[in-house]
């Protein structure tokens, strides 16, 4: 009930310096509170029409004059009245201003994410898009933003929509039947034929959830190999700057060094690491220790390896990056004699997606530059497949864990459609969909609500 809530209010832009700076009113009280502070503003202002008003303090002196902005509910963000006062951008000026309007009893200040919240509570939008609202504001890459532009136009809404209305179909033919059993004849054979469809909907979805990861935090990609095999010149050659200290001394990176670029506007962070051998010193030992633990962390591990690296060397070094899928490059291929190696011959373990890359090594020079492009390619194509970041659905680890939740109760629903009751068939399907409403926000507890917006900024 959108009369029931306090009006609330916060600045709405960043507490810095900037050309403008916003408050935000929303609920009963807003245009009566806001007027307060712009009583040159007609008692009925015309909705959407910007005024050009002076703001004062408590005493009518004259404190900024800026814009003044009136919604009215339901036709506004959050559904309620809403009153924006558009003030210059002096972080000051605007805590004078909010404290004036926290002043009035009616007013109490805005939790985070909470105009998003009510915006939500007030069916101004599903849960999957106050969630894109967060995402967009944390976006740090152009995939990021993207991604985030296209939940906020609804396309994990629709997705998640068209798993739940067949899903809430069925549990209302599931109970339909079993209320009046005279019509339950075939129903099971049915029942299972769709309860497999739905499961298979579901389990699609989930898989995205690895690039919804990968758009939202960036890829994490490592260097390594032995030492001295070229990987911090090729590094700096990435990156696009000498960020990394290079010598034909073996040994010369001792800790990993990270940077971070944009590719095809996937955010990706770059490391740098020490170079693996046997009985090194100790602080380069604990330099390999830390290569090793990266290596276990990161989404693609590239082997740099040197021209004179043999093949049961590179298999071993494989081996080091574990379940971390790995590319394997030959370095420094403008040396002469690096040419005559049989490229192809050895091509890494390819867990993850494959890219249909396997079996081609990159041949690379961090040197001259040569094959630094096609490399570069070659590592999106690894981590990405195929697609643009931006059709991504931004399944988040929340969705994933919800979408898991529901995937395995439709598991358990189809092999009761087979070996047991239709209760028990529908009783499943029951959790199932309500599983998908914690994702679309048509079933949350005021906890996961809490937990939801929480991570929202104050304003948001
Ligand atoms: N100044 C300002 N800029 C802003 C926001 C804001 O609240 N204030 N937004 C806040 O985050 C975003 C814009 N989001 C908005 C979404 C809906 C409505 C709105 O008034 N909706 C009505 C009317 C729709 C229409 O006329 O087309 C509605 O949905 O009924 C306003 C802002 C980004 N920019
Ligand atoms: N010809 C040639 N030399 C290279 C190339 N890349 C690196 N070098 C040389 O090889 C030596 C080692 O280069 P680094 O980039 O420091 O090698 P690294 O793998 O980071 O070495 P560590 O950090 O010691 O493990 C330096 O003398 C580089 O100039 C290359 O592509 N071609
Ligand atoms: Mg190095």
């Amino acid at each position: 009930m959108t009369s029931a809530s306090p009006t609330i209010a916060a600045l709405a832009t960043a507490p810095t310096a900037g050309a403008v700076g916003i408050l935000r009113l929303s609920g009963p009280d807003a245009l009566e509170v806001g007027r307060l502070l712009a009583p040159g503003v007609p008692a009925e202002p015309t909705p959407r029409h910007a005024y050009l008003a002076t703001f004062v303090d408590a005493h009518g002196r004259a404190l900024d004059e800026g814009l003044f902005l009136y919604f009215r509910a339901p036709a506004s963000f959050t559904g309620e009245d809403v009153v924006e006062l558009q003030a210059h951008g002096s972080p000051r000026l605007l805590r004078l201003l909010l404290a004036r309007a926290l002043e009035d009893a009616r007013v109490r200040p805005a939790a985070p994410g909470e105009f998003t919240r009510r915006a939500f509570l007030n069916g101004r939008m599903d849960l999957t898009r106050a969630e894109a609202v967060a995402d967009l504001v944390a976006a740090d890459s152009e995939a990021a933003v993207r991604a985030a532009a296209a939940g906020l136009s609804g396309v994990l809404a629709s997705r998640v929509r068209g798993l739940e209305e067949p899903l809430r179909e069925l549990h209302a033919d599931l109970e339909g039947v079993l209320n009046f059993p005279d019509e339950a004849e075939g129903a099971d054979a049915e029942a299972g034929a769709r309860v497999a469809a739905l499961k298979a909907q579901a389990e699609a979805l989930l898989a995205e959830a690895g690039r919804g990861r990968l758009v939202r935090r960036g890829a994490r990609v490592a260097l390594y190999g032995p030492v001295n095999a070229g990987k911090s010149t090729l590094f700096n050659r990435l990156v696009g700057e000498a960020r990394a200290i290079v010598d034909d001394e073996p040994g010369t990176t001792r800790d990993a060094l990270e940077a971070k670029v944009e590719w095809d506007g996937l955010g990706v962070t770059l490391f740098d690491t020490a170079g693996l051998r046997e009985a090194p010193g100790r602080i380069e030992a604990l330099g390999i220790a830390r290569t090793r633990e990266l290596l276990a962390g990161v989404d693609l591990a590239v082997l740099v390896l040197p021209p004179e690296a043999t093949e049961a060397e590179a298999e071993s070094w494989i081996r080091e990056a574990g379940a971390t899928p790995v590319l394997v490059v030959d370095g420094k291929c403008d040396v002469t004699g690096a040419q005559g190696r049989d490229a192809g011959e050895l091509s890494g373990p390819v867990p993850g997606g494959s890219s249909g890359m396997e079996g081609l090594r990159p041949r690379v020079s961090g040197l001259t530059g040569a094959g630094v492009e096609a490399l570069r390619a070659s590592m999106l194509g690894r981590l990405w497949g195929g697609g643009t970041p931006s059709a991504v659905a931004l399944v988040s680890e929340r969705h994933a864990d919800a979408l898991r939740r529901a995937a395995e109760a439709l598991s358990r629903a189809e092999a009761a459609s087979r070996a047991s009751t239709l209760e028990v068939v529908s009783g499943e399907v029951g959790l199932a969909l309500e599983s998908l409403g914690e994702v679309s926000g048509t079933s949350v507890s005021e906890a996961l609500l809490d937990a939801i917006f929480q991570r929202f900024c104050i304003g948001k």
